[in-house]
């Protein structure tokens, strides 16, 4: 844990955490010295000469003085290094989202990144302070109270070293077991929170499903899972707890007989005896008390884990002089691409899209449309194979310069907490509010300003006075026509629309195109008659035509039967086109 906090740290972090470890180390070690000087302290004080107990009892209260200062230093310092260290965490997973390729974010890891981001960081950045320094104190005054022991009395420092030892091996089998169910408590956690989700968000079709439906027995059984997984769980870590106290007393009681028969056996004096009995029993709190923060540690160390993941995530490589494309076509050669190795989404793709011109990919579900409207972004890389835009491998080009080039307008549109204005001109940061409004115009999103109780400056957002479906996908093509780049990616709604909003939708889109090249999922029949081309995929990663309709309607089984369908679910008939 600190060697990787160390790593992600600034300077001024690092620095913060490396006083405070320092600090803590002096203030349990002068808590230690001060412990130590109980020995001299209490046989002096039973001793003939009980004056020479000043001395000792003066070094006793300048230790612990300086221990208690050094423990207050520690605690200020150690706020202040979690306090950084969270600014820092949130700064590096900020950083690293912004550098991440686009194909990196699916909804587990944007779900990760909101776990880490909000407790985990918070928990881990803390460890320091609020774990390590309990754990410390368990672990460095027992010791050298113990080797102290060991130049009084040699069996003594024994016992003493016995009793630690046995806790730290019955303390050590307790994580072990404990982590592991701990596991099995995260995953059905996870299993049980996705199910109930799912639940929520599914509510109309679990209602018109009536009692007992496939939705409600999957929350029933996840819930039942992770009642189960908790209470082993709990169980474990009570027998944990149980072994490592019923151990710690076991310790504590051998110090006990062996002090006691030392003493009667004149090898131990009474004053000594008395000083041995406080030890034992105060270094024996201190183990108990530190023994919890383990489990503390785990979780902390888990969610650096998850961390970690996020800031090694592979970025992609990014050429060192960026090219620049001739124009905005776009060709695929031998593009082949998977996300498992084991199973091809695309494989050999060979078509060009010519500058200014639609192109409608249509294909059965999953496939690969999405996938490979988003390979010409460069979500990802391809795994062979090149993307060319204006005749240059994207890889050429640089992320940076494919995003200048694309425009994508895809169904799952987010609106941030601000104004409607605002929200549009994400399209083009520097755009006027002119700009803003002309594009708002032709996207057909004035209508929506009008309806809202203050026009464009309306808030709206993904918590509070959020758009419907056919509203958002007006304000992604009012931000692509704000940031007017040659190219533009079309994920069209697969939802049905009401008549205003589809005629609207459709103005917008026509507004688009103009000289573009648009790339076009094309769900609806209008579209792909509309499109210069048409690039169908057969469901098994292969492009199995491209053309034009009519050509495509004898050349292509699965456009003529998806023609059919349409056409036929629409109540048109194949002659009516
Ligand atoms: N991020 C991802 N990670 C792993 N597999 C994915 C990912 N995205 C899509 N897939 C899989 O790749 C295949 C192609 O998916 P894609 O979404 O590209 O198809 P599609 O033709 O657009 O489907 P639909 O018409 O249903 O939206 C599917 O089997 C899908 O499960």
């Amino acid at each position: 844990m600190i060697r990787f906090l160390m790593r992600i740290g600034d300077t001024r972090a690092r620095r913060m955490l490396a006083a405070y470890l320092v600090v803590v180390t002096v203030a349990t070690l002068l808590t230690s010295a001060a412990f130590v000087t109980l020995l001299p302290l209490t046989t002096a004080l039973l001793s003939d000469e009980p004056a020479s107990m000043l001395a000792p009892l003066g070094l006793l209260v300048a230790f612990a003085v300086l221990a208690g200062m050094c423990d207050v230093t520690a605690t200020l310092i150690g706020q202040r290094a979690g306090a950084r260290f969270i600014l820092r965490m949130h700064q590096l997973i900020a950083e690293r989202t912004a550098r991440l390729p686009l194909g990196w974010f699916d909804a587990e890891r944007t779900g990760s990144i909101s776990n880490v981001t909000t407790r985990g960081v918070t928990f881990a950045a803390n460890a320091p302070e609020s774990m390590i320094r309990p754990m410390l104190y368990g672990l460095v005054p027992p010791t050298l109270v113990s080797l102290a022991m060991l130049r009084v009395e040699w069996r003594l420092g024994l016992c003493f070293l016995l009793a630690a030892g046995l806790v730290a091996v019955v303390y050590r089998w307790a994580q072990a077991r404990d982590g592991r169910f701990e596991q099995a408590v995260d995953a059905s956690d996870e299993e049980g929170a996705a199910r109930v989700i799912e639940f929520a968000a599914a509510q109309p079709a679990v209602r018109a499903a009536g009692p007992d439906s496939l939705g409600e027995r999957s929350v029933r059984t996840a819930l039942a899972e992770q009642r189960t997984a908790k209470r082993a769980a709990l169980i474990a870590r009570n027998w944990g707890t149980q072994a490592y106290t019923a151990a710690g007393f076991a310790g504590l009681l051998l110090i006990f007989v062996v002090a006691v028969a030392l003493t009667g056996a004149g090898r131990l004096q009474p004053g000594a005896l008395v000083a041995v009995l406080i030890l034992a029993v105060a270094m024996s709190t201190l183990t108990r008390n530190a023994l919890p923060f383990g489990v503390g540690v785990g979780i902390a160390n888990r969610a650096l884990d998850a961390l970690r993941s996020i800031l090694d995530a592979p970025l992609l490589p990014e050429p060192e002089h960026p090219r620049t494309p001739a124009d905005s076509s776009i060709e695929l050669a031998d593009v082949s691409f998977s996300y498992s190795p084991d199973r091809p989404v695309i494989s050999g793709a060979n078509f060009r899209m010519e500058p200014g011109t639609m192109t409608a990919i249509v294909g059965p579900s999953g496939s690969g449309k999405t996938t490979l409207a988003r390979l010409m972004a460069r979500f990802w890389d391809v795994d062979s194979g090149e993307i060319r835009i204006g005749g240059v491998d994207v890889r050429e080009l640089g992320t940076r310069n494919v995003m200048a080039q694309v425009s994508m307008v895809f169904q799952d549109v987010y609106l941030f907490e601000d104004t409607l204005m605002e929200n549009i001109r994400l399209g083009r940061p520097g755009a006027t509010d002119d700009e803003v409004g002309e594009a708002a115009e032709r996207a057909g999103v004035t209508e929506i300003a009008d309806r809202l109780p203050d026009g464009f400056a309306t808030q709206v957002g993904e918590s509070g006075g959020t758009l419907s479906g056919g509203e958002r996908q007006r304000v992604s093509i009012a931000r692509a026509l704000l940031k007017n780049a040659p190219i533009v990616l079309l994920d069209e709604a697969t939802a049905a629309l009401d008549i205003e909003s589809e005629m609207l939708i459709q103005r917008g889109l026509a507004q688009l195109s103009g000289d573009k090249t648009l790339v076009v999922i094309a769900h609806r029949l209008q579209t792909i008659r509309q499109a210069d081309q048409v690039v169908v995929l057969d469901g098994n990663g292969g492009v199995e035509a491209v053309g034009d309709h009519e050509t495509l309607l004898t050349a292509s089984p699965t456009y003529a039967r998806f023609w059919a369908e349409r056409t036929e679910s629409m109540g048109w008939t194949i002659d009516a086109h």
